[in-house]
């Protein structure tokens, strides 16, 4: 998965990386050639008094620092920028990954693990770039090439190398096994902490409100102590791999001088020629050392890299981001791109029909939604209201894609929405969700997200219609006033009037109102479906409600019972028919006496 991962990135980094494999191999031939012109100044020039071998020698050996010096500059230098490069691309799909999947799709995997995927993964990976750039290509030059330049200077000394390299690939295969589970299990812990700490951030209140803080804080706690416990671990297999490998490397260097000293004394090995082979054990242990760091870095990465690529890995059940090509928007509506002008005052609808649909949530036994049919005419009002679950909002997320019906089917003026590009789709529509989502920025801001064009004196209309120029206009630099992330700062009813402002913003065909006022009193309520009716006038409007109040005056109202489309009609209508409807109408409304 890593060497794939791997593979495809720097697929597009070809220049880069084979300029960096050169100059490691100028660093690395440095490195080879360093220690025979050592032997052969001390042999040639030191031992026999011959000044000018001495200053010739020493003169190609200070050149050859210097081009390792330049070479190890460059090296150092594109590597970095190729690992950076890699960890923005790898972040940049993510994020767009992320941003083609359905809610459930993000749920499978969890929002703090995405964004570890995202963050930690991504840098793990990072980081073992920057090592296999640093150390890999340089490795096997230096150890094959040390191996070849010892064997030359003394062949039978060079029988100390043989008994040494696969003691140390032992260690190094033993630790490596140990640390992958280790590695995995690691990742896996961060995202819990992740969950555990984004959990208490944002339910602090509730946390407060119920006395729970002992609880989470032992829960945390609990978390926090495994990840400490496997961290430890792991970091304890490599720290004990340094000791054990110095031990190898110590012994094995007091061997050569052990039998180096008697080689000399005997008279077949010259002192020159001895240092020499020194230096080339160390230059090929330090090449095992080097493989071994990268193999022990490259377990996490792995681990990192199946989980980077999990996600990239995911077709999104609702497929189709961009405009279907040669797909024209649709006439008088700003589809397929946020409409850029003044709110939509008269922005002509779409006739929107569900034949038999049927939606059920993956991996559920049983279809929340069955046989749902009705049509939801241009300039017309459709209401659904039934008890909690019964699939209210699952029917409204069905129509922008946000989810995909798995039978029947459902149509915009007489097409299924399933041909239309998703953009093009969502385009047409507007949503006020159920959450008053905010994004951090400021008021403008958010509102411009539906028409970007938006002049301010557009947005202060819409604001009027939505009841919330007031206090927008109260606020430390009105228009322009900091809003936190997910609209902290702001009540819910003031977060929803701004949502309801920034769906009408938008030109379009039909608009989607997901229980929309439930934090709006009833008067507040009455005057923004009153200032509304100009801008929704001749588009298709679609509302879910729980409260008979707000949806009366509909066309037609749907009574949704456990994913079933018990009954239509007008309130009248229902009222006389559907004992469900004739149920919840008493129940809110008998003590005001309405009809
Ligand atoms: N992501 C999901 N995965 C599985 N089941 C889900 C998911 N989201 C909702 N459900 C289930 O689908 C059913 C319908 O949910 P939905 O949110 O559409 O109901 P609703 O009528 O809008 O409820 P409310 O009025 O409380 O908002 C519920 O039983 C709910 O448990």
């Amino acid at each position: 998965m890593l060497i794939g991962l791997m593979r495809r990135l720097l697929s597009e980094h070809r220049a880069a990386v084979w300029a960096l494999i050169v100059l490691q191999m100028l660093q690395t031939a440095g490195n080879l050639l360093l220690p025979t012109l050592n032997a052969s100044i001390i042999d040639d020039g030191i031992l026999l008094g011959r000044q000018d071998v001495i200053l010739r020698l020493g003169g190609w050996m200070a050149a050859i620092s210097v081009v390792q010096v330049a070479a190890a500059l460059g090296a150092g230098y594109l590597g970095a920028g190729v690992a950076m490069k890699i960890g923005h691309r790898l972040r940049r799909d993510l994020f767009a990954k992320v941003q083609e999947m359905s809610s459930q799709e993000v749920s499978a995997f969890g929002a703090p693990s995405l964004v570890t995927r995202a963050t930690n993964d991504v840098q793990q990976i990072q980081t073992f770039a920057v090592l296999v750039f640093t150390m890999l290509a340089a490795a096997p030059v230096m150890g094959i090439g040390g191996i070849i330049l010892a064997v030359q200077q003394d062949a039978a000394l060079s029988v100390v190398v043989i008994a040494i390299v696969p003691l140390l690939v032992l260690i190094m295969t033993v630790i490596v096994r140990r640390l992958i589970p280790l590695y995995r299990q690691g990742q896996a812990l961060i995202d819990g902490v992740t969950r555990i700490l984004r959990e208490q951030i944002i339910g602090a209140s509730v946390i407060r409100a119920f006395v729970r803080q002992g609880h989470e804080a032992a829960r945390f706690a609990e978390a926090n102590r495994q990840l400490t416990g496997n961290n430890l671990q792991s970091a304890l297999l490599v720290a004990g791999m340094l000791p054990m490998i110095m031990i190898v490397v110590n012994l094995s260097s007091v061997a050569v001088v052990w039998f180096g000293g008697h080689l000399i004394q005997a008279g077949s090995m010259q002192v020159g020629a001895l240092t020499a082979f020194i230096a080339y054990i160390l230059q090929i242990l330090l090449a095992i050392m080097m493989a071994m760091y990268v193999f022990m870095t490259a377990p996490r990465a792995a681990v990192c890299a199946e989980r980077v690529q999990g996600v990239l890995d995911v077709v999104p059940a609702v497929a189709g981001m961009e405009t279907a090509e040669g797909e024209a928007p649709a006439a008088g509506s700003a589809a397929g791109t946020p409409s850029a002008g003044a709110p939509a005052a008269g922005a002509p609808g779409a006739t929107v029909e569900f034949r038999d649909v049927v939606f059920a949530y993956p991996g559920a036994e049983t279809p929340v939604l069955g046989g749902i049919s009705f049509t939801a005419r241009a300039g017309s009002t459709t209401a659904i209201i039934g008890s909690t679950g019964s699939g209210k909002s699952t029917l409204l997320n069905l129509l922008p894609r946000f989810l995909d019906a798995v039978g029947g089917e459902i149509s915009l003026d007489g097409r299924d929405i399933r041909t239309f590009g998703l953009d093009d789709l969502r385009g047409r529509m507007a949503v006020v969700p159920q959450q008053a989502y905010l994004f951090s920025g400021t008021v403008a801001g958010n509102l411009r997200m539906a028409a970007p064009a938006a002049t301010d004196e557009d947005l202060w209309q819409a604001l009027r219609r939505s009841q919330a120029d007031d206090f927008v206009r109260r606020l430390p630099n009105g228009l322009n006033a900091a809003v936190g992330q997910g609209g902290a700062g702001l009540s819910g009813g003031q977060r929803q009037r701004l949502c309801i402002a920034r769906a009408i913003l938008r030109k379009a065909q039909v608009f989607l109102f997901d229980d929309s006022y439930s934090a709006l009193d009833y008067a507040t309520e009455a005057s923004v479906r009153q200032a509304l009716v100009p801008v929704l006038e001749t588009a298709t409007v679609i509302v879910v409600a729980e409260r008979i109040a707000s949806i009366m005056d509909a066309d037609q109202i749907l009574v949704l019972n456990d994913g079933r489309l018990e009954a239509q009609g007008t309130h009248a209508h229902l009222l006389r028919t559907s004992r469900t409807y004739r149920e919840i109408a008493e129940s809110q409304l008998a003590m005001n006496g309405l009809p």
